[in-house]
């Protein structure tokens, strides 16, 4: 059984009992999705993030979602990334490789991952170069309110800190207003560089999406959700907030376990 609910700022929140019912309403929702993009725009742009979220995703690699979905559509970015080698095991393309990429038709001209060979400053100058050549291809649409890309999907997850992307607590990073894609050398996670998304970017998105499982991040999630506690202003994932798109939280029952109303039956 799923708990779902909207608020007044069309954010909805969608709980989940049984993290099988979890997974498959997100491959649903994605599935969706990319039908709907490719049906209007020709493609579908989609960044991921690392973590827990990949295996969350694994049903897509199933049918009948490994069938149906129009794979040869898909355009794949990451929200963030670590500096490291690409076959490194702190690597979020290879978790994405390894865990979906791999395992369904995606073209390999379409997964565009960082320059896993320079300093992180340069691999965010290169990424967001990228992102520009795709943006006036318009592989990835504009914003129709700023000059920011406007990805069809962002996928997020989240730390028990309450970090989303490799954008952290009190870190200087959430004030980035120009830059699309930045990077930090001090990530208070291991490893500490990185680049990331910056919240317009996020911001922009037409959907954005934010996967919480496990009760270490309950407290972050009743943070961010019911608007409480002192550090809610600037909880990165409070700060998540698309200006004109969609923001759907799919949480297990651990992870809304500490939300105001939302209790499931013993
Ligand atoms: O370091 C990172 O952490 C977050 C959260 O990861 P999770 O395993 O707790 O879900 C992830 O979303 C981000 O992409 C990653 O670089």
């Amino acid at each position: 059984m799923a708990l779902s609910g909207a608020n007044k700022d069309g954010r909805e929140v969608r709980i989940y009992e049984y993290l099988d019912e979890l997974n498959t309403d997100l491959a649903d929702y994605i599935a969706e999705l990319s039908e709907a993009s490719v049906k209007e725009r020709g493609v579908f742009a989609i960044a991921l993030s690392g973590g827990s979220l990949i295996s969350l995703m694994g049903k897509l690699c199933e049918a009948p979602y490994s069938k149906t979905v129009d794979w040869a559509k898909w355009y794949i970015f990451w929200v963030d990334e670590r500096v490291v080698a690409k076959n490194h095991a702190d690597s979020n393309y290879k978790l994405a490789k390894d865990g979906l990429l791999s395992k369904v038709p995606i073209v390999p001209s379409h997964v565009h991952s960082i320059n896993d060979t320079v300093s992180a400053e340069k691999a965010a100058e290169d990424y967001e170069f990228v992102i520009r050549q795709l943006v006036r291809t318009r592989v990835i649409s504009v914003s129709d309110i700023s000059d920011c890309p406007k990805f069809d999907l962002i996928l997020l997850g989240m730390g028990p800190d309450g970090h989303v992307a490799s954008l952290f607590p009190n870190h200087s990073i959430l004030d980035e207003k120009e830059e699309w894609v930045t990077f930090l050398t001090d990530s208070p996670k291991p490893p500490p560089e990185r680049i990331t998304f910056t919240l317009p970017v996020i911001n922009s998105a037409s959907n954005v999406a934010i996967v919480v499982t496990g009760s270490s991040k309950a407290e972050a999630v009743h943070s961010a959700i019911d608007e409480v506690g002192p550090d809610c202003p600037t909880l990165p994932a409070k700060m998540v907030q698309p200006t004109k798109g969609n923001l759907v939280w799919f949480l297990d029952k651990a992870a809304a376990s500490k939300l105001d109303g939302a209790k499931f039956s013993e």
